[in-house]
């Protein structure tokens, strides 16, 4: 197996529904990846350890989704300076605007780029990190306008029913 180059990191296993739309976004451009939970607040030192190795192992991009007090997207910024692309996971009674705003309100010098809320977020989180490795990558860049285009077509293609 090659070196992981993208992190995908999460709060809980609970955020796997949403989270694996970034791990099969990134399985289907054959982008290596690594998955695990690891918590700011439940696993404060695991996240620190991971901060520290994270460049020096290969990881160029962490996506990092968490639900409700969503620290982890901010913290591991703040433990890193491989970029982190943030993914507010629906959290039960605040429908994930919890997650969101403790995702993307980061103060100046620390930056967590932030995507949308749930599913949608998690797949273009994946996607802007292989955008990303894509301006290094000439066989990524070309896989991603054929993705791009296959989209536009499927978009082309689309019908609308006759109204009676
Ligand atoms: N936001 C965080 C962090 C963190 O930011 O470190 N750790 C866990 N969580 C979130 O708690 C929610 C509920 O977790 P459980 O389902 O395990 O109780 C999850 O969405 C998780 O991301």
């Amino acid at each position: 197996m090659s070196i992981a180059k993208v992190g995908v990191i999460m709060g809980s296993s609970s955020d796997w529904d949403v989270m694996q739309n970034a791990v099969r976004m990134l399985k289907d451009f054959g982008v290596p990846y690594e998955a695990q939970v690891i918590s700011a607040h439940r696993m404060p030192h695991d996240m620190a350890e991971y901060g520290a190795q994270a460049y020096d192992k290969g990881i160029r991009a962490i996506i990092a989704g968490a639900g409700g007090a969503a620290h982890l997207p901010g913290m591991m910024a703040a433990l890193t300076e491989v970029p982190v692309f943030g993914v507010p996971v629906p959290s039960r009674y605040l429908r994930g605007e919890d997650s969101l705003l403790s995702i993307v309100q980061m103060p100046k010098g620390v930056p967590v780029a932030t995507f949308a809320i749930g599913e949608a977020g998690a797949a273009n989180a994946a996607l802007h990190a292989i955008a990303t490795l894509a301006m290094h990558d000439e066989d990524l860049r070309q896989q991603l306008m054929a993705f791009r285009q296959k989209q536009t077509e499927a978009a082309r293609a689309m019908h609308l029913p006759e109204v009676e």
